[in-house]
């Protein structure tokens, strides 16, 4: 008898979404699997205030409205992008809002297009940061140093000495989100500290190290920010994935960009994982034997840290093979899935 798994109906707790043809392209991919994704800010330009959060979910609505999967009932949780010029204004509308739930902060020039983001956290941010610790506004945080001399495999690391414990010391009741985790450091971290601190993890952490970068030739489409790590880094996210620490939870950091961007002379950083998620992340936690693990980092996790309900309807993982497209539409250009052309053993029921 074929195995089958079925869960609480997960979310995504960080997702790049985009606009436009390259909004349309990708929106269903995550509406049939997650109920409900945290959508990242980083547009061009950046989505700044609430009003401008609003109008980016409405564009969001309408795409899954266009093609008719309205049923799907898919919920964007919707963010700020925080500025050197954010407002305490801004935060209380967050408060006020029924749509938006974070602020993002990306340090400047960290990532893809972060070169509004935020160049002195704690000299710059106070009074925000003290009304988000008092409204209970989370803060995620994509967590590298942007300083040149640091090499690029120990940006995380040294972002925790230099940023994250200044942080969590002058705002220990503000709620923060490590985002995208990919060091063993990072894990070590986030496990020790004190008051409320979650952290995402992403398929690709979870599945490669970087040695996947560089397999047969120079394989842009394994390249994300934070980049891939070395397997002992590796081996400690799978461990605290399918630990049962509540701390740790799901976010796929999907990010699409074109193809002919990604197999770039300066390819765009990013991998997209959003279409086969559930396969990706059923691979990982089956591999070590901890299926029983799965529903929690998926399901329960994030909504208990966001401090929401759970969902209430279910998904069904099936043990059969899925093979990875070659590629997929992408408004006029086209998009290479995470590991594609490859094989994985798990599959999600097609319900839609
Ligand atoms: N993760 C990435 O490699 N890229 C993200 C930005 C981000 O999450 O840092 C993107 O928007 O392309
Ligand atoms: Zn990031
Ligand atoms: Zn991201």
């Amino acid at each position: 008898m074929t195995q089958t798994l079925t869960i609480t109906t997960p979310d995504d707790w960080h997702l790049h979404l985009r606009e436009g043809d390259a909004l349309r392209a990708v929106v269903a991919d995550s509406a049939r699997q997650f109920k409900r994704a945290i959508i990242m800010p980083n547009l061009r330009p950046p989505i700044t205030t609430v009003d401008q959060a609003l109008s980016y979910r409405a564009q969001i609505m309408a795409a899954l409205h266009e093609q008719g999967l309205d049923s799907l009932g898919f919920d964007p949780l919707m963010t700020l992008y925080l500025t050197d010029n954010t407002r305490v204004e801004d935060i209380e509308a967050i408060a006020q809002s029924a749509h938006v739930y974070a602020v993002k902060l990306y340090p400047a020039g960290a990532t893809t297009n972060s070169d509004q983001g935020v160049t002195d956290l704690l000299g710059r941010c106070t009074k925000v940061l003290e009304t988000m610790q008092r409204l209970s506004v989370p803060l995620l945080v994509h967590g590298e140093v942007t300083d040149p001399t640091i090499d690029v495999f120990d940006r995380e690391a040294v972002f925790i000495e230099r940023v994250m414990i200044g942080l969590r010391r002058a705002y220990p009741a503000l709620k923060v989100v490590f985002e995208h985790l990919t060091t063993k450091d990072g894990v070590d971290y986030v496990r020790e500290a004190e008051g409320p601190i979650g952290a995402t993890i992403t398929p690709q952490h979870l599945l490669y190290n970087r040695n996947a970068i560089f397999t047969g030739g120079l394989r842009p489409h394994w390249y994300c920010l934070p980049v891939l790590k070395r397997e002992t880094h590796r081996l400690a996210l799978v461990q605290a994935a399918t630990s049962d620490n509540p701390r740790f939870f799901l976010g796929t950091d999907s990010a699409p960009h074109a193809r002919h961007l990604k197999e770039h002379a300066s390819g765009c950083a990013g991998c997209y994982s959003a279409l086969h998620a559930m396969t990706l992340y059923a691979t990982v936690f089956d591999a070590v034997g901890r299926l029983d693990r799965l529903e929690a980092f998926a399901s329960h996790r994030g909504p208990d840290f966001y401090g929401l309900p759970r969902n209430t309807t279910k998904i069904t993982l099936v043990k059969e093979p899925y093979q990875v497209p070659e590629q997929l539409p992408f408004g006029k250009a086209s998009l290479v899935p995470l590991a594609s052309g490859e094989t994985f053993p798990w599959r999600v029921q097609a319900g839609v």
